[in-house]
């Protein structure tokens, strides 16, 4: 099947190639089939062979098996060996641990463990505050999952999980320097999660909650919030509400509308859909509409199992329409998808009022895709890497956690998320804006540092920072 080829997407095929077959036949088998080939190259070459490498990006595994199977069929060609990019990264999982003090002699050892490390003991049993100068707790963040609401993927389980929660440990420390390790939980029981969570909190300087599903979550947190002295953030909700929020003071700008004026449209009412309704309401939005698949467009009068719902029906929908998504996005100016996949159509984005705004953000795969939707809105972003405008949680949980660990702040709280999300916004310049750019890539080295300033002051400001970090009075 022909679609869009993804960069994350990549296979190597290794194949024998016999002296008579000339190289385009490969190069035309793969583009019939929709595949591009990314690089080629020589792994070994006698007078009757030639081994190759060729790496090429495929749309999906549909494609990938009629690729593989399209170039096979050619004579001359041997198919030695077909091997996954993203599966090669993760060969041996993505996180490893190294110590940061050399034990070369006995005198090293005595120091760093028995006898010496007894002293540290004791001054930590006088004092556990000294933790945060003579342990690991000021720079570590514990990132805990039960595995119920993995990306868009659902309830995969605490092992399926993993590669998400070391790939969230990788970017704490490849953006903010940050340590973190994947903690996935067998369980998903809310009291269990919550004492497992409060037992293991003497280790770090923070919690980072992912993907646990809704309405689960909001107990969590809140307990956590409550019980512990540490900041607790689940991510699925604030950092991709910071986001979001960032994305939409910016995409407002190029369409010339206001946050108090404007109708948004949710799909999916979970964890994320529910804190991106909550920072909306903050921001000043006043028409905003959420439908699920469950139960179709949230409104009052109705009797909902979800606690959630029964909140959303009071806080939202002023006209108290009823229907399904496609009724709600009847003249909204912005859609924000937190689903799954493929909920919209582009028969919904016509309905939808002038110069639409669409953030798809479910992932992997979005709402709409961008291809599709692009030419019925004026501004499209998605979570993923691999288009424009990437409105993605990353963005923000290196930043603010950086900023509430520097200044040991006792939560993370209303007044540090909406400072975050104004500094994200603010890294995109008046004359740099524009409908493929509303909001800084993750890779933009001033994101980090920005929030972590702001962050740093709003936590200051508004009374849960312990310490002042250098640079801040
Ligand atoms: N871009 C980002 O930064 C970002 C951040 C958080 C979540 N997300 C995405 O948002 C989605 C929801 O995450 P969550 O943590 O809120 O999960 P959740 O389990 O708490 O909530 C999921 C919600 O989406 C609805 N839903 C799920 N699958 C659906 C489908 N196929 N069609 C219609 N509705 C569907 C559910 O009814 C529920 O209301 C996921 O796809 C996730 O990847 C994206
Ligand atoms: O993990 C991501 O890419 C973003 C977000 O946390 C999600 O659950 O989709
Ligand atoms: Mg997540």
């Amino acid at each position: 099947m022909k679609g869009q080829t993804s960069g994350s997407y990549t296979i190597i095929l290794r194949l024998e190639i016999e002296p008579a077959v000339p190289f385009i036949r490969i190069a035309n088998a793969v583009h019939e089939t929709g595949g591009e080939i990314a690089a080629v190259d020589i792994v070994s070459k006698s007078k009757n062979m030639t081994v190759r490498d060729i790496t090429v990006s495929v749309s999906n595994a549909e494609n990938e098996a009629e690729l593989i199977e399209s170039v096979s069929k050619i004579p001359g060609i041997g198919v030695v060996n077909v091997s996954d990019r993203t599966f090669l990264m993760h060969l041996g999982g993505k996180l490893e641990v190294h110590s940061k003090v050399p034990i070369k002699n006995r005198d090293d050892l005595s120091h760093v463990y028995t006898p010496g490390v007894a002293r540290v003991c004791m001054a930590l049993h006088e004092d556990p505050a000294k933790a945060y100068s003579l342990t690991i707790k000021r720079n570590t963040v514990a990132v805990v999952t039960d595995g119920t609401a993995v990306l868009g993927l659902g309830d995969i389980g605490p092992i399926a999980a993993m590669p998400v929660m070391e790939g969230k440990a990788m970017l704490f420390k490849e953006m903010a320097g940050i340590d973190s390790f994947p903690i996935c939980l067998n369980t998903k029981n809310t009291e269990e999660i919550i004492a497992i969570v409060k037992s293991i909190a003497p280790v770090f300087g923070g919690i980072n909650l992912e993907d646990i599903s809704s309405p689960r979550c909001f107990e969590i947190e809140e307990r956590l919030k409550r019980e512990l002295y540490i900041p607790v953030f689940h991510d699925d909700q604030h950092g991709t509400a910071v986001v979001m929020l960032a994305g939409l003071i910016n995409a407002l700008k190029i369409v010339g509308k206001n946050m108090s004026d404007i109708k948004v449209v949710f799909s999916g009412i979970g964890a994320a859909g529910v804190a991106c309704t909550k920072m909306l309401l903050a921001a000043g939005v006043k028409h905003i509409v959420g439908a699920t698949r469950s139960v179709g467009i949230v409104h009052r009068g109705a009797a909902y199992d979800n606690p959630m719902f029964q909140w959303y029906a009071q806080h939202s929908n002023p006209d108290n329409v009823t229907g399904s998504l496609s009724d709600a996005i009847d003249g909204a100016d912005v859609f924000i998808g937190l689903s799954g996949p493929n909920v919209i159509t582009v028969e919904d984005l016509k309905k939808m009022a002038r110069d639409p705004i669409v953030f798809a953000m479910a992932n992997p795969t979005p709402e709409i895709l961008p291809e599709v939707a692009e030419p019925y809105v004026r501004v499209m972003a998605t979570g993923r890497s691999d288009y424009p405008n990437q409105l993605n949680n990353v963005l923000c949980f290196p930043g603010i956690f950086r900023g509430a660990l520097d200044c040991q702040a006792t939560a993370i709280n209303e007044e540090m998320k909406l400072a975050a999300a104004y500094a994200i916004a603010s890294i995109v310049g008046e004359d740099e804006l524009n409908e493929q750019y509303i909001i800084p890539s993750v890779f933009n080295n001033r994101v980090v540092e920005t929030v972590r300033k702001k962050v740093i002051e709003a936590a200051m400001k508004s009374g849960v920072a312990r310490k002042i970090p250098h640079g801040f009075a």
